[in-house]
């Protein structure tokens, strides 16, 4: 969903990248100079490559036990009655397997799979090729589906709610409308912004399922699979490090791996395997601290910090000042964070929490009233 980027070129130590302009702005020296980080969960040619990863039933899908359940439910009951399955509509941050599981979907359905994407479906026409091309109960997967445009949207919903298209055909006085039967399908949609759906289009989804971070022993298990299916001697405590470290994210977590198993061609130990000190020296290496964050996050962090005694500040301030769209931090940088309890998003601004203070290394100013009100994640 990013676009393209090339392969992660650490060159610098941790704090290498800092250097600030005249006007306070952060001047681009970072590690990674074309935008690239080992840990962005964002999608690079790199992953959509290492499809071996990909778990292919939903057994094999390791968390979101919740969401998992559920789809089991929906998924056993289509197949029983034959018909096609309701909407599912996937929303949390990226990396976390929205595609996947939209693929896992169609596979235990036993049905075609067809993808596309918000941005890329530019007139209502392109989308009604797709329409007509499914056969009965496919599954669409819609990634993006935010930034699906409103001419377009309306389209979509005739066919999702009675699989029928109208279509204008012609112009002016000449115009008329046609009305296109089309198979049940099973919409499955993605994005990383909930908020942004209108509510039309959010309550025409029978199945509304939000994916969360997975834990450190989830990823373990993402992580150890992953070497065993990559032929790479990982010990179990190397998978614990990379998992620790992999922002609560598979995308990350499949990175990680693969740039430790990168770094440690050489200086293995007795038996082979890649233990916990050669990760951390791997990951070290890439800038990823204890936690999972890189210079990136570190310069977010620092910025409030630093020049704004610890916020509230805007998004856009923040992102200006860091030189990166706003749209990224919010995407991106922000949600691991807040999870992790170093940002808190307020009505005001973004504040430092204690936590993102002592992570700096740096004391925590004595508020008077550290009162704000948090505003929730969609
Ligand atoms: N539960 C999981 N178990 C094992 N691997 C997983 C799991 N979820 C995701 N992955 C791996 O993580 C990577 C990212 O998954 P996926 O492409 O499905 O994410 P996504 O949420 O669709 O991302 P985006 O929002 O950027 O499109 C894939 O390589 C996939 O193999």
């Amino acid at each position: 969903m990013s676009g393209k980027r090339g392969r992660a070129a650490p060159k610098a130590r941790p704090d290498e990248g800092r250097d600030e302009g005249p006007d306070g702005a952060d001047q681009d020296r970072r590690p990674y100079p074309d935008g690239e980080r080992a840990i962005d969960a964002r999608r690079t040619d790199e992953d959509a490559a290492e499809a071996t990863l990909r778990p292919q039933l939903l057994d094999e899908f390791v968390g979101q036990k919740a969401s998992r359940e559920n789809l089991s439910v929906f998924i056993q009951a289509a197949r029983g009655r034959g018909e096609a399955m309701d909407h599912v509509l996937l929303h949390g941050p990226p990396g976390l397997g929205k595609t996947t599981l939209a693929q896992i979907v169609s596979r235990e359905l036993g049905v075609g799979f067809r993808a596309t994407s918000g941005p890329v479906i530019q007139r209502a026409g392109d989308l009604a090729a797709i329409l007509t091309n499914l056969q009965p109960r496919d599954v669409l997967f819609i990634d993006e589906i935010h930034r699906l445009q409103p001419a377009i949207e309306e389209v979509l919903y005739p066919a999702m709610e009675d699989f029928q298209l109208d279509l204008i055909i012609g112009e002016g006085p000449a115009a008329r409308s046609v009305r296109i039967d089309l198979s049940p399908f099973t919409l499955v949609a993605a994005t990383t912004r909930a908020g942004l759906l209108a509510t039309p289009l959010r309550d025409r989804f029978g199945i509304p399922l939000r994916l969360v971070f997975y834990t450190p022993e989830e990823l373990r298990l993402i992580v150890s699979r992953g070497a065993e299916k990559l032929r790479f001697a990982l010990t179990s405590d190397g998978a614990e490090e990379i998992a620790r470290r992999s922002r609560g994210t598979p995308r990350v977590a499949g990175r990680l791996l693969r740039r430790v198993r990168d770094f440690a061609t050489v200086g293995r130990t007795a038996t082979g395997a890649v233990d916990r000190a050669l990760a951390d020296a791997a990951l070290s290496r890439l800038e990823v601290d204890a936690l999972g964050l890189d210079s990136m996050d570190r310069r977010y962090l620092r910025r409030i910090a630093e020049h704004h005694h610890g916020g509230p500040v805007g998004v856009e301030t923040l992102a200006a000042a860091l030189a990166e769209a706003r749209d990224t931090l919010e995407d991106v940088v922000e949600p691991f964070l807040i999870q992790e309890g170093l940002v808190l998003r307020t009505s005001r601004g973004r504040v430092l929490a204690e936590r993102g203070w002592r992570h700096l290394g740096m004391v925590p100013p004595a508020r008077a009233s550290a009162q704000f009100d948090l505003l929730s994640e969609d």
